[in-house]
């Protein structure tokens, strides 16, 4: 098993030349929320921003980019077609697509909802979209029943389940995925050929060759909703830069970690706010000198 160190990401992540523009730093497309989830969205979307990624769309049911989207300021928006409950209707797919097609990398599922309609949408995206990919929260909880369904997507994709996301994707009790989350993410990442980034106290990450990595960076103030959206937006803003799919997850979930450790060092851990630790995500990547 590989530790995840400073030293590590140092050797993956390249500073920014001097000459660079945006459309170096990718298009990254964030399907999320729906009523009563409309933070997931805009903290995966500025997690993403504050993490480099070159254009960000967020794509969300109309009544949610009506509410966020004065707080994105530097993100574009898709608003979609919901249903009367105020979650994607399946019929946004039509629009959804034809955007997606242009696009590097998409996150999806963080505060989506589970329905009959978001199931098919996140069918329709594995199946049809080129894009590099990254599921989360309802995306997983959607294909709960048919895994299979990963091995469909035409890059490799990151799955980022937390232990109870895990526990319904695997069909088992959440205690056997704690009795030993290594060697099943590790198994889940073979058999269905994604980067499986299986979160926690010390998230494992496996990649579908077999290779594990640890990550000892965070703490207990990240045991808070949001901080689980937070790191998607950070994995696919490096999707969109260029990075595979096993550097994208390694990088941010170690500097996801730090950014929560630099803030323990003046702030209780009980007061942190995911919102402070995408605050943070800049400093952490100054001490990385990038
Ligand atoms: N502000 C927002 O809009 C937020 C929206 N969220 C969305 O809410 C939806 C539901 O997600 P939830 O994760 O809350 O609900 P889930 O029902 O998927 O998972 C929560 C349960 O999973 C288990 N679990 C999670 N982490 C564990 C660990 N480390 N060890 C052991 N067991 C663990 C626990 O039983 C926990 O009660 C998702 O779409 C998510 O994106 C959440 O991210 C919270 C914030
Ligand atoms: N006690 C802890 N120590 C270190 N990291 C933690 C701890 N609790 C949670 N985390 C991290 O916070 C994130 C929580 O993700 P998740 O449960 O999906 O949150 P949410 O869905 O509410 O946004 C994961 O990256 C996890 O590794």
């Amino acid at each position: 098993m590989i530790e995840v160190t400073s030293d590590l990401l140092c050797t993956k992540l390249k500073k920014r030349a001097p000459d660079t523009h945006k459309g170096d730093f990718g298009r990254l497309t964030i399907v999320a929320g729906s009523r009563g989830m409309v933070g997931a969205p805009m903290m995966a979307t500025l997690a993403a921003m504050r993490t480099g990624s070159g254009l960000t769309t967020l794509a969300a049911p109309a009544s949610v980019v009506s509410c966020v989207a004065v707080g994105l300021m530097e993100a574009m928006t898709l608003p979609l077609c919901e249903t009367e409950q105020g979650g994607l209707d399946a019929s946004c797919m039509e629009t959804l697509l034809p955007h997606l097609q242009k696009q590097t990398a998409c996150v999806v599922g963080c505060g989506l909802g589970v329905t009959n309609d978001t199931k098919q949408i996140i069918k329709n995206i594995i199946e049809n979209t080129k894009c590099k990919l990254l599921l989360d929260a309802d995306a997983l909880n959607a294909i709960a029943g048919t895994p299979e369904l990963l091995q469909s997507c035409a890059q490799t994709p990151v799955v980022t389940p937390h232990p109870g996301e895990m526990a319904r994707l695997c069909g088992i009790e959440i205690s056997a995925v704690l009795s030993n989350p290594a060697k099943l993410a590790r198994t889940f990442a073979q058999t269905y050929g994604c980067v499986t980034v299986l979160k926690g106290h010390r998230t494992v990450i496996a990649a579908p060759d077999g290779t594990l990595f640890h990550n000892t960076t965070g703490n207990a103030g990240l045991a808070k909703g949001g901080s689980g959206d937070i790191l998607s937006g950070m994995i696919g803003a490096f999707l969109a830069q260029g990075l595979s799919a096993v550097d994208a997850a390694v990088c941010a979930v170690w500097i996801h970690g730090a950014a929560a450790d630099r803030l323990s060092e003046h702030m209780a851990l009980t007061g942190m706010l995911a919102r402070d630790v995408i605050d943070e995500l800049p400093a952490v990547m100054k001490a990385l000198d990038l």
